[in-house]
């Protein structure tokens, strides 16, 4: 089966940072959606980012730029239906996403969703990392999407549904359990302190 295709989230308000777009923001000499290109393109077939407003901002990025069909900023699970609706113009079966603010993603993300979805009619798959106090902790930007779903996410949306794991595990989703040893690969920059968090973890001083 040929490899997923990518989908970036980047269509949030970055509220907590003041608003903008985080993805543009640098971090240690390169931007944060460019740190998560470099680790989420390779895994992919093709790569496309979901992202408001005007594109011209993200010109010099060379992706295809989705907005949300759903407006309102309902949450990622916009970002996942814009995902599946592009990858089904390709003629691809699956995505996967991750989140813009997320410089350390696994550079086996694709490979280990996949493997959890191993054996599933039409998989579906949520990253997560242990935790001591419930088990796992799901991460609900970072999935294996089936395009086959598109439409049922379209309904469950236009219904109101706005949680991600409400809609997965309706359809019976599973986890990927990533290993949780040094430098959390989910680790997400919402402030203005997480990014400086950020520079300190790539400085090695965290
Ligand atoms: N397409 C789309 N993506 C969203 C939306 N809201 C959040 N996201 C994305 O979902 C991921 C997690 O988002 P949050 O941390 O909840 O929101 P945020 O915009 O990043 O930041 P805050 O506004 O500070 O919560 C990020 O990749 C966001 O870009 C939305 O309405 N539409």
């Amino acid at each position: 089966m040929k490899r997923p295709l990518g989908v970036i989230l980047a269509g949030g308000l970055a509220s907590r940072m003041g608003g903008g777009d985080k993805g543009l923001l640098p971090l240690g000499g390169q931007t944060l959606l460019v740190r998560v290109i470099d680790r989420l393109g390779p895994q992919v077939d093709d790569l496309a980012l979901n992202a408001n407003g005007d594109a011209a901002r993200f010109a010099g990025l060379g992706l295809p730029v989705l907005p949300d069909s759903i407006g309102g900023f309902v949450g990622p699970l916009a970002g996942v239906l814009a995902g599946l609706d592009w990858a089904a113009g390709q003629g691809a079966e699956q995505i996967v996403t991750a989140a813009a603010d997320t410089p350390f993603l696994p550079p086996d993300l694709v490979v280990r969703l996949r493997a959890a979805g191993d054996g599933m009619e039409t998989p579906l798959v949520l990253a997560a990392t242990p935790d001591p106090d419930r088990g796992t902790v799901r991460h609900p930007t970072f999935g294996l999407w089936p395009v086959a779903l598109r439409d049922d996410l379209r309904a469950a949306l236009t219904d109101g549904l706005r949680k991600v794991v409400i809609w997965t595990d309706r359809h019976g989703g599973r986890e990927a359990v990533f290993p949780a040893d040094g430098v959390d690969p989910f680790f997400n920059v919402n402030t203005p302190d997480d990014l400086a968090r950020a520079e300190a973890i790539l400085e090695g001083t965290a």
